[in-house]
């Protein structure tokens, strides 16, 4: 039996929450044969909401469940964690400003983001979630300076993922034969779905599809407005799918992706013409535990303006907390 990985989730108690914990605790993000220990964080008045999980967690009897904390204290949450999903952020209230949103998350994302550097695990392996998620990934690693920067990501794989399933339909194809697709750039209807290198079963997806007005014109709103149209239908964001993306987003990161090409939002190394340090949506692939940036794709002009209009927002969401790091 190998020995428990400690799992720490922020927003336990929230709608992802519900989705996510019970997959990570069947051996779903890690493997069926990974023991996992969760624990969780929320907020002092969701405790109960906690407690309650809690209790269906223990009433599915998974095998691989070997403890579980509840707690509203970021250090007790994230002692010796090796994995960190902080999906947990402060959702936009009615009249609240875009600023507004940034700031109250900036404070929430400080605390945990040093709170992790005080007390996880040194190789922890941080995925953020909640909303605005790169920013506040680079929050968080900006606040964590004796943790491994690379170590700091944000969540585009369900971005990748609803572009996979645009692509499948269009082209008629399985979603499971389409490889190197990308999403780059910020968590937001910014994002550039690209899939001008993509393939299926050797042949380009670009020439397949042959039809630059249902890129510009349907594909690329239809990804990047896609968490609202589901807002829009459900009345809530969307939950399952995000959850499903995070377990993706893990799982490839520590198991390895057999040289397919997945979308992580990382810091940037300068490549690409991204500024070092900002978090970013880029094609990795990952082995050993490690994901490795895809290098030298050609940038046409097309491509550009939209790397340089979702990496503009990034840049204004980074200039908006600065004074706060
Ligand atoms: N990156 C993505 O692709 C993606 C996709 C969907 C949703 N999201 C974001 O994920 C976040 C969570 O979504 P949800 O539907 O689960 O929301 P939710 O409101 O159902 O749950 C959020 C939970 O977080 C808790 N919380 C708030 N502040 C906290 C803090 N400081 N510490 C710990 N817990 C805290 C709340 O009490 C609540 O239980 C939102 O920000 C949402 O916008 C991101
Ligand atoms: O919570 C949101 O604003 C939408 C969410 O990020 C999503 O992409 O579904």
């Amino acid at each position: 039996m190998k020995a428990p990985v400690r799992v720490a989730v922020t927003g336990a108690a929230g709608q992802i929450g519900y989705s996510l914990l019970f997959r990570i605790a069947s051996g779903e993000m890690l493997g069926k044969d990974q023991p996992v220990i969760l624990q969780l964080l929320d907020l002092p008045q969701a405790q109960n909401a906690v407690k309650g999980v809690m209790m269906e967690l223990e009433d599915c009897a998974f095998p691989l469940l070997a403890g579980m904390v509840a707690t509203d204290d970021p250090k007790v949450a994230f002692k010796d964690a090796q994995v960190a999903l902080l999906v947990g952020a402060r959702p936009r209230s009615k009249g609240m400003e875009r600023k507004d949103l940034l700031t109250a998350n900036a404070e929430i994302f400080t605390v945990q983001g040093k709170a992790l550097n005080e007390v996880a695990a040194r190789d922890v392996r941080v995925l953020v979630v909640g909303n605005p998620a790169n920013t506040n990934a680079y929050i968080a690693m900006k606040s964590a300076p004796d943790l491994p920067a690379r170590n700091f990501t944000a969540m585009l794989r369900l971005d990748h993922n609803r572009a996979l399933s645009q692509i499948a339909a269009k082209t008629g194809k399985d979603v499971a034969s389409i490889e190197k697709l990308t999403v780059w750039g910020n968590h937001s209807p910014t994002m550039y779905a690209d899939y001008r290198f993509a393939t299926i079963d050797g042949q380009s997806v670009k020439a397949l599809i042959n039809d630059e007005a249902w890129n510009r014109d349907v594909f690329l709103p239809t990804v990047g407005k896609r968490g609202g149209a589901i807002i829009e239908a459900r009345g809530l964001s969307s939950a399952a799918s995000a959850a499903n993306a995070a377990i993706d987003h893990i799982r490839d990161w520590v198991l390895g992706t057999n040289g397919k090409w997945v979308t992580m939002g990382i810091p940037s190394d300068g490549s690409y013409g991204i500024p070092e340090g900002v978090i970013y949506g880029v094609p990795v692939t990952c082995a050993n535990g490690e994901y490795t940036r895809v290098q030298g794709l050609e940038i046409d002009e097309f491509s550009r303006e939209r790397l340089n209009f979702t990496l503009a927002e990034l840049e204004e969401e980074r200039a908006g907390i600065a004074h706060l790091l």
